[in-house]
């Protein structure tokens, strides 16, 4: 009938999987996952550059004694860019291939077995898509498994996949790696701001947070139309994460720079509360995934958040007359950004001070 279209309601978007709609050949995109164009973030153009200027941190020399040099480019790194790669971390790399490895073999399985790990709609731990506050905001081109590692007590395993049979030992022994790994960038960040080295991890607390989120990106016949994931900024403290192609893009400067994939690195990119905790001196880039007419993608992202309900603030030692406090203290921000990052906006405002 002319002049009718039919739009399928987002619930039932959000109730299949676009993994699920490529495979059987309905993989043009849809109205709500076409996206406007990204909000809040200004005039944007791509970076023509040839060469990443994301800057590599080696941890291997944050450790050892003379480290003066490499904590130099680490507050540069995070000031400017907000992210860095980081390499000699000491995780082996065949490790790394691992957890690679299960994330695509997990979503290389059946819609049955991924779906015995299946997510309410509203709910955030699970195999699916993004809850959706709000009408009229588009979709990521998608699908993820969002798993709670630590603390150990807050794992639900019902929604640990028990296939391929691996996925668990080995996600246990990355969350066992991410806890050494972030408590060496926590302390190398406090120490390249001239602070105590155990102060930001004091402010994530005794039982500071781990999410792990297997991000699956299926090829899109629209790349231009369609974005894998939209542009936010993360609410953790900070984020960790593993690729194993391209499409990764962070924004500075008006300008969108496409991380390389560096098999080894891990890029670490921070969130709102690490601006927050380090008084705006580092800052949280805002990012996006472009999706891909040919190949699929994988991405690991670890969020390293501090305690559920644990008041975070300026670090004092960062704050004087030349750079008074610029946020108020909070507590369960992750919660605050959701809604904001839902809907393609910031959310720092809403704890920012007037100075
Ligand atoms: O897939 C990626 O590279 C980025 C994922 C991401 O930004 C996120 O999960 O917050
Ligand atoms: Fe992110």
């Amino acid at each position: 009938m002319a002049g009718v279209s039919i739009i399928t309601p987002v619930e039932v978007l959000l109730s299949k999987r676009v993994q699920e709609m490529v495979l059987s050949g309905n993989g043009d995109p849809l109205g709500p996952y076409i996206c406007e164009k990204d909000r809040d973030y200004g005039e944007e153009e791509e970076s023509t550059e040839n060469n990443s200027p994301i800057p590599f941190i080696d941890i291997g020399k944050l450790c050892a004694k003379e480290n003066d040099q490499e904590l130099k480019k680490l507050k540069l790194a995070l000031s400017t860019w907000g992210c860095f790669q980081a390499i000699d971390h000491g995780i082996p790399s065949s490790f790394l291939d691992k957890v690679r490895e299960v994330g695509r073999e997990f979503f290389g399985q059946s819609m049955e077995e991924k779906n015995k790990c299946a997510k309410k709609v509203a709910e955030f731990q699970g195999y699916g898509a993004d809850p959706v506050p709000e009408d009229g905001q588009s979709l990521d081109w998608s699908d993820r498994i969002f798993l709670a590692l630590a603390p150990k007590d807050q794992r639900n395993y019902t929604f640990w996949p028990q296939n391929p049979i691996s996925f668990k030992e080995v996600l246990e022994e990355y969350t066992e790696n991410m806890k050494r790994f972030t408590e060496i960038v926590s302390k190398s960040m406090a120490k390249s701001v001239n602070l105590e080295e155990g102060c930001f991890l004091k402010q994530f607390g005794e039982r500071s947070q781990l999410h792990g989120r297997f991000n699956y990106y299926s090829p899109c016949k629209r790349p231009d139309l369609v974005l894998g994931m939209k542009a936010h900024s993360d609410g953790s403290g900070y984020t960790v994460l593993l690729q194993d192609e391209t499409g990764l893009q962070i924004l500075k400067q008006g300008k969108w720079y496409t991380v390389p994939n560096d098999a080894n690195a891990l890029l670490v990119i921070m969130g709102d509360q690490m601006e927050i905790m380090s008084n705006g001196i580092f800052t949280s880039p805002v990012h996006r995934v472009v999706s891909d007419s040919r190949r699929d993608r994988i991405s690991v992202a670890v969020f390293y958040t501090p305690e559920v309900g644990k008041e975070i603030g300026p670090e004092e030692g960062l704050i004087d007359s030349e750079k008074p406090r610029l946020f108020k203290m909070v507590k369960d921000y992750a919660d605050i950004h959701y809604g904001y990052y839902q809907r393609g906006m910031r959310s720092l405002h809403t704890v920012q001070l007037q100075v």
